[in-house]
């Protein structure tokens, strides 16, 4: 049996990867729209009555207007898996991100609606979730995230001032610290204070590098390092997709190393005697970070059956 899959936006740079993904499985059929129709609402309206699920990767404003004609096809609307960021913490949508907690993905599998993690939320919430769930980090501590990725995240826009020449080697950027990531990582890895956090992009076209310092000594109970690593194993034991890795002892990390991949990486780098830690998750920005992350929600989306 086959499943009838629309992905809407799928010109765009998760799009296309997600399609390069699907393209040659026997399980799923793609139902395409017209080139020349693909922002044309009674199309879109018509393919989304016959498909079993759309997959949104859009910008948030485009993703709201296709929710709301889904809205309007009550039992006729397809489930949904949204890209975007227009959902992420919205009630009614399940979070995309099947290594959160146990439960979660069979949350995603019944789930009509499911909000795709974002790329810089998925090295954040990797790292931060099972330290909170293990009592290492309070909800309450201030904490700093780093991040840095590749042009790919800014979509299309961004890809061709990189491709022009027009863009810098290096920036950082969301220093009005206000970043569209902040409420998902708040929500999802439990923190009661906003983390401040400084995202940069470099000159190469996908890969990512989230990094998070810790002073030991300002943690509950003054863990060691190994610690913290173990409270890691313990979370990602079984993962398909995480993997705890012991922390080069060069004291480097490629950003660019798990490209092409839909996995992610996680480390502790650590200074025992200074007792000072990094929490570092390495991951590609367009894989783990957003179409592979994507193709394994839906793979649990499709396994998981009707709508609960
Ligand atoms: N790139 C990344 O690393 C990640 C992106 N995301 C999210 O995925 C979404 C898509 O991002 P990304 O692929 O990078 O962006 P792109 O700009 O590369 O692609 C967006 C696509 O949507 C198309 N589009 C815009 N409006 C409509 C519409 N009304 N109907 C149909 N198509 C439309 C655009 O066409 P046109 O250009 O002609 O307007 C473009 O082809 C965003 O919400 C982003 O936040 C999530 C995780 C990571
Ligand atoms: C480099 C760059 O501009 N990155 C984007 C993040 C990518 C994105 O929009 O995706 P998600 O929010 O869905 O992960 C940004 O900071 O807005």
């Amino acid at each position: 049996m086959t499943t009838k899959i629309f992905i809407d936006g799928d010109a765009g740079t998760t799009g296309l990867e997600i399609r390069e993904r699907l393209a040659g499985r026997a399980d799923i059929e793609i139902v395409a729209i017209p080139a020349e129709k693909r922002k044309d609402v009674e199309a879109k309206r018509a393919i989304l009555a016959a498909v079993e699920i759309a997959i949104l990767c859009l910008p948030d404003d485009a993703a709201k207007e296709t929710v709301a004609l889904c809205d309007a096809l009550g039992d006729k609307a397809p489930r949904l898996l949204d890209a975007s960021t227009a959902h992420r913490v919205a009630p009614g949508w399940v979070y995309g991100f099947p290594e959160l907690c146990a439960g979660q993905p069979e949350a995603i599998a019944k789930a009509a609606r499911v909000a795709n993690v974002g790329c810089y939320a998925t090295g954040s919430i990797a790292l931060l979730r099972p330290l909170v769930d293990a009592g290492l980090i309070q909800p309450d501590q201030q904490l700093t995230i780093n991040a840095v990725s590749g042009y790919s995240g800014g979509g299309r826009q961004m890809i061709e001032s990189y491709k022009k020449g027009e863009a810098p080697a290096f920036e950082l950027y969301g220093l009005s610290l206000e970043h569209k990531h902040l409420p998902e990582i708040m929500a999802y890895a439990k923190l009661s204070v906003r983390p401040l956090f400084v995202p940069s992009v470099g000159n190469f076209r996908q890969g990512m590098l989230v990094s998070i310092p810790l002073a030991l000594d300002a943690l509950p109970g003054k863990p060691e390092a190994a610690d913290v690593e173990a409270a890691y194993r313990r979370h990602y034991e079984g993962a398909p997709h995480v993997r705890v890795v012991p922390a080069p002892a060069a004291g480097r990390l490629d950003a660019l190393a798990l490209n092409g991949t839909d996995d992610m990486e996680v480390f502790v780098f650590a200074n025992e005697p200074r007792r000072h830690a990094v929490l570092v998750a390495r991951l590609d920005n367009l894989g783990k970070g957003a179409s592979g992350a994507a193709v394994q929600n839906l793979d649990l989306m499709i396994g998981g059956g009707k709508r609960a």
